[in-house]
């Protein structure tokens, strides 16, 4: 069990959450230091040794959750401590494999909660969601980028006060490319630790088969929990997004990413490795010739999505020169599947432009150059011109 994960997603959460390593106390977050302390010792000595499989303690339900030699305790309420158990079973795997939560939610959601589809958007500039992940009669759907005005979603944003929003609509109330005829919306915003949205879950279809208000409360939980796996929960950087973007691609230019690699530098020392892949698109002048510039255009808007795509919450994207980006990934004992990542986008790029389409690139971690970010670039630059070469 990768603790560290666990205790990261956990931290904010209102609900108290222990964890216990060979039975003695290795972290809680802070809602179980607002306990009393009876009950706090009436929980520890629970999860150590009581033979019940659930405890009943200050009006909510603990459960353990064991694996090797760690337990976690967690209080899941009266209301649905299944379903938040099994919300957490398929979640924190896909979490500690890199993938992001707005790509893994929605499958998850709408098999737990039994709606015909589900969805996870990303809040983009100029009135655009980033679809990331669409499941629908029992299939993941391809990403794409959608208009806000045409979703159902667009009150959640215009009004920071309704978080959440259940809507009947028919085929003629609404342009929303995602919904069918009619039937049920439940949408969930999803902000950031300093209250700014940054994107919204939503489920629909003919009802909900469980109650709808376990639909919500899991909706609501499944915010909190994308919220905490947020950086800005823990990090105190700009965003990339306060620079300057590019206007074709919306993505944050070269001054962000000095800034980034600066702040990678500081975290360097403190501990923290980076990976670095750069990315240059093949033979974007033949296509500019041979299709137009206006095709170019499309392929470098639709290439740039397709990263943003699989950027996890801490990945940074961005557009480093003319059809050059780079992806900046914190990189710990796992290293994230780029290559294998970068290859589908290979590939779902030529079945959607209808003609060849290959990026190539180069890789380099921040330990390899003794943590210097320019010397990262050169030897991430050396390494793309060497895949060039090869093929
Ligand atoms: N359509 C379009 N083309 C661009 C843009 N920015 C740069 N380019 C083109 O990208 C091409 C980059 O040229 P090169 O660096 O030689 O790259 P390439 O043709 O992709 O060849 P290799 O990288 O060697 O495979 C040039 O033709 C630029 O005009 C842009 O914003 N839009």
């Amino acid at each position: 069990m990768k603790t560290r994960a666990l205790t990261k997603l956990l931290s904010t959460t209102a609900t108290p959450a222990l964890l216990l390593t060979d039975n003695s106390i290795q972290w809680h977050n802070s809602a179980f230091d607002t306990l009393a302390k009876p009950e706090r010792q009436q929980i520890e000595h629970w999860g150590q040794h009581g033979h019940d499989e659930l405890l009943v303690c200050h009006g909510m339900l603990f459960e353990r959750l064991t694996a090797d030699d760690h337990t976690l305790v967690i209080a899941s309420g009266h209301r649905a401590p299944a379903q938040q158990r099994q919300l957490m079973q398929a979640l924190l795997p896909q979490l500690q494999h890199g993938t992001d939560p707005f790509f893994a939610l929605p499958q998850i959601l709408a098999e737990l909660l039994q709606w015909q589809s589900a969805a996870a958007c990303k809040h983009l500039h100029d009135g655009q969601l980033s679809l990331v992940g669409h499941w629908s009669d029992g299939q993941q759907q391809p990403p794409r980028t959608l208009k806000m005005k045409h979703s159902l979603a667009a009150p959640l944003y215009d009004d920071a006060q309704t978080g959440t929003r259940v809507q009947e609509w028919e085929a003629e109330d609404t342009h929303d490319p995602l919904l069918p005829e009619q039937g049920i919306w439940l949408g969930q915003r999803i902000d950031n630790a300093n209250g700014q949205p940054i994107g919204h879950l939503a489920v629909w279809g003919p009802g909900p088969q469980t109650s709808m208000a376990d639909s919500i409360h899991l909706l609501q939980l499944c915010a909190d929990l994308v919220s905490a796996w947020s950086p800005s929960a823990e990090s105190k950087e700009p965003p990339a997004a306060s620079f300057i973007q590019d206007r074709l691609t919306g993505l944050p230019l070269r001054d962000a990413l000095d800034h980034a690699l600066t702040t990678s530098e500081q975290h360097y020392r403190n501990g923290k490795d980076y990976l670095l892949a750069l990315i240059d698109i093949d033979a974007l002048s033949e296509i500019n010739t041979r299709l137009g510039q206006q095709e170019g255009d499309r392929v470098l808007c639709a290439f740039a999505d397709k990263l943003r795509h699989v950027c996890r919450p801490n990945d940074q994207l961005f557009r480093f020169g003319g059809d050059e980006f780079v992806l900046l990934l914190p990189a710990g004992s796992h290293p994230p599947p780029i290559m294998d990542r970068l290859q589908q986008i290979n590939r779902s790029m030529s079945e959607q432009l209808g003609h060849p389409f290959n990026a190539s690139v180069g890789l380099a971690k921040l330990d390899e150059v003794n943590g210097s970010g320019d010397e990262l670039l050169l030897l991430a630059d050396s390494r793309l011109q060497q895949d060039k070469r090869t093929g």
